[in-house]
């Protein structure tokens, strides 16, 4: 590919003949903080990339314009650091416009002079990631807001190894947006991209399938010959999300019995978010329920989460899914490699790798830390309670197809469900149960909840005595070996979140209770 021209100075300067009306701020729900939705007399706001991109509400802080913005930077941040000449893959899932987002970036990385693969159609965040690391391109651009609600989109950015940029490559180009703000004159927005058949006939932008390659690449990753054997009775369940007719026509092609629900085009997502969580499940609890089938395997709005549910209807949560992959890696596949969780992770997996006297890291929240691991060692499993998994001989990227391709051959392998599997690793380790539950709390009682735990934490909550604080991620009280409870602002959506490990549903529930009173306690509400 092409060596890439620096962006043409006329190009930053240029003024766009529209000229906005002055906005009042607007509050960007993706952050909480006030994010004016255009650009003002004052200048535009700021845009931050969050635990995994930069997310806001579609027409509020999320426009065209605002896109622009942050495509330009991104054009020059990858010009400075010399990557600009290798391309950048951009994709997008099947949120409202979506496509016309991605091909608003693909028409400013074109004006600036790099080449870019866009993808033909909508696809799952890991197609795009394949798109980067197969073709050796400098970075991926992927349009989606992932799990948030429909009125969501976002841009997350992937290094040239397929995963989310590292902290320090977001920092910069946070440094580079604002630099260009601050030159463009007042008013003014940022310039518009290259024509797309312009861009086209000069060869800068190719249109490419990124599906078929990543496919074949999950095809290499799992035991197909097993999958043929075992002829598996499923429902596949993409959430009206990215990876809807993918991961079914690859499950038909490896001999299983696959219903698809809700695989239709539906930027609303049937009025739930595309969060693969129990309340988001029900249409998935009862297809297993009414078409008897072995299980459930879901991704989220774009793929790169897992979610399933068992034969019984019972959910079966990211948690228990780490372990059980953990599990069938290393005692059927025989893989090593050190285990990587991030903060709000299940205990299991610290049990399972000590078990296996493999290396065991535990990073902050958001799959960006996993990847800083799996780029200095060899990293066997690395995933999130959140459902973001990926593993080894692939790519440092999560991938919710090929986890649940996996779960597919775990059930194959061993003959039984996955919830009987989950009941039988329990009964090696000890019982494990959780939850989590999503507080939307106003800015000032978010605040005031994490500098009170941060000042103050408590010596005692539902009866057990706090061991140990870990401030590693929010507030994370240790109770021993198996009870555990975490407060922690999400970096995605405005909401505190509070999660909680213990060896009973009922211990689970009781923790849960004090923690949400304690909040109370200290803010006067818990918010919806
Ligand atoms: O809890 P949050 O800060 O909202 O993050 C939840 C999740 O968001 C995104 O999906 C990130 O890619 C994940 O790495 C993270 O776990």
């Amino acid at each position: 590919m092409s060596d890439a021209p620096k962006i043409p100075h006329e190009a930053q300067q240029t003024a766009h003949p529209h000229h906005p009306p002055r906005t009042e701020p607007a509050r960007d729900r993706a952050t909480g903080e006030g994010t004016p939705a255009g650009t003002g007399d004052a200048g535009p706001a700021p845009i931050r990339f969050g635990t995994d991109g930069w997310r806001a509400v579609i027409a509020e802080a999320f426009t065209f314009a605002n896109v622009r913005r942050v495509a330009w930077a991104l054009a020059e941040h990858l010009q400075a650091t010399g990557r600009a000449s290798q391309g950048v893959a951009v994709g997008y899932d099947c949120r409202f416009l979506s496509d016309r987002f991605a091909a608003t970036v693909a028409s400013v990385l074109a004006a600036a002079g790099i080449p870019v693969v866009l993808s033909r159609t909508a696809c799952p965040t890991p197609a795009l990631s394949w798109a980067v690391v197969s073709r050796k391109l400098g970075a991926g651009v992927m349009i989606t807001a992932s799990h948030n609600p429909p009125e969501y989109n976002g841009f997350k950015l992937k290094g040239w190894f397929g995963g989310p940029a590292l902290p320090d490559e977001t920092r910069q180009l946070e440094a580079v947006l604002a630099r260009q703000d601050a030159t463009r004159p007042p008013g003014q927005e940022p310039p518009r991209g290259m024509d797309l058949d312009e861009a086209r006939r000069r060869g800068r932008i190719e249109e490419a399938d990124l599906i078929a390659p990543y496919t074949e690449q999950l095809r290499r990753l799992v035991d197909w010959d097993r999958l043929r054997a075992a002829r598996l009775r499923l429902v596949v369940d993409p959430m009206h999300g990215a990876a809807r007719g993918v991961l079914a026509q690859m499950l038909r092609e490896a001999g299983a019995e696959v219903t698809e629900i809700r695989g239709d085009w539906n930027p609303g997502f049937g009025g739930l978010a595309p969060e693969p969580i129990a309340p988001n499940l029900g249409p998935a609890v009862e297809a297993v329920k009414s078409l008897g089938a072995q299980a459930v395997l879901v991704t989220d709005g774009d793929g790169d989460r897992v979610g399933a549910v068992d034969a019984t209807g019972e959910v079966l949560d990211a948690q228990r899914i780490f372990a059980l992959l953990l599990q069938h890696l290393v005692e059927v596949r025989g893989w090593t490699g050190s285990v990587v969780k991030t903060f709000a992770g299940t205990r299991m997996v610290d049990k399972l790798a000590a078990r296996y006297g493999l290396p065991f890291r535990e990073t902050p929240i958001g799959f960006k830390h996993v990847c800083e691991y799996a780029l200095k060692e060899d990293v066997l499993i690395g995933g999130e309670e959140s459902g973001g998994i990926g593993i080894k001989n692939h790519m440092p990227e999560r991938d919710g197809l090929l986890c649940n391709l996996l779960l597919a051959e775990i059930m194959a392998t061993r003959g039984c469900t996955l919830g009987q599997q989950v009941a039988t690793l329990m009964a090696e380790i000890g019982p494990h149960y959780f939850q989590r539950r999503d507080l939307h709390l106003t800015p000032d009682g978010k605040n005031r909840l994490l500098r009170h735990l941060e000042e103050d934490p408590p010596a005692r909550l539902a009866g057990w005595t706090v061991e140990k604080v870990d401030p590693l991620d929010g507030c994370k009280l240790i109770f021993g070996p198996s009870r555990w409870i975490l407060f922690r602002a999400s970096g995605t959506e405005p909401v505190v979140r509070v999660y909680a490990e213990a060896e009973s549903p009922a211990e689970v529930e009781t923790l849960l209770a004090d923690g949400l009173r304690l909040v109370e306690s200290v803010t006067g509400g818990t918010g919806r």
